[in-house]
């Protein structure tokens, strides 16, 4: 990736804390969207400037939510966020970087390599189609959907207890309530809105939690319907 250096902004007081024994990878992946990222127009140049506060550190709170050791699907990546912030804070975790753009895959897959990122794969692909070959306990998105579109991806993909972690605005729970129909048309799950990182990012994040809390994917399963009688009847295949 080419360098440019005027574009680079220092991290500020509040990243140095947050991210620790993280922050000189965490800078590195600053300069390659900073530099890369603007030139290829996956990041808008007057994004640069407020990189730090309004898209690195916004993300790296979530980290909070995010159980030891999880398997984590971050959908529609784009370039990266927050699923790389993710995986150089955890180490632990396993991220798998869903992005159907080859562009922006093709950006990823570099950031990885350069940033030997061994905890994070990227896999060009649209969330509806991967129902079959990813399972998770956490998936993260933001700014990829409307709430219930982006349910209808992520709940599928989780085992059971896992959560979908959608990065919102501050229109969270308005959505969220408007919401509330379709997610339970889904899957069994409970919701809620969090405010993450207050005191570490300002203003602090607004998470939108999906969490299933049934065993089964009956999302992706053949219909069932109840016959008169009490006998189950499969529903028609479309
Ligand atoms: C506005 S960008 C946000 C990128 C990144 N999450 C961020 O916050 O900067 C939305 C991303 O979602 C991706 N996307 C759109 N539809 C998708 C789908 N069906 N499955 C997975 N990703 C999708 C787009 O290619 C794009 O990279």
């Amino acid at each position: 990736m080419t360098a440019g250096a005027d574009r680079r902004v220092a991290p500020p007081e509040q990243a140095r804390v947050l991210f620790a024994d993280a922050l000189p990878r965490v800078v590195r992946y600053a300069d390659l969207l900073a530099d890369a990222g603007v030139e290829r127009g996956l990041i808008g140049p007057r994004e640069v400037p407020r990189l730090w506060e309004r898209h690195l550190m916004n993300c790296a709170v979530v980290e909070e939510l995010i159980p030891e050791g999880s398997d984590v699907v971050d959908i529609g990546s784009g370039a990266g966020l927050p699923g790389v912030v993710l995986g150089l804070l955890r180490p632990d975790i396993r991220v798998t970087l869903l992005e159907p753009l080859l562009r922006r895959t093709v950006f990823l897959r570099e950031c990885v390599d350069l940033l030997e990122l061994e905890n994070v794969t990227v896999l060009r692909g649209r969330a509806e189609e991967v129902k079959r070959e990813l399972r998770a306990d956490i998936v993260t998105a933001r700014a990829v959907a409307p709430l219930p579109r982006l349910a209808g991806w992520a709940l599928p993909l989780l085992r059971k207890g896992g959560s979908l972690l959608a990065l919102k605005g501050e229109q969270a729970e308005t959505e969220l309530a408007e919401s509330q129909d379709d997610l339970s048309a889904l899957r069994p799950c409970v919701a809620d809105v969090i405010r993450v990182g207050r005191g570490k990012v300002e203003p602090a994040t607004t998470v939108v939690r999906v969490t299933v809390t049934s065993e089964s994917d009956h999302a992706t399963q053949p219909r069932t319907r109840r016959a008169p009688g009490g006998r189950k009847k499969r529903g028609r295949k479309r």
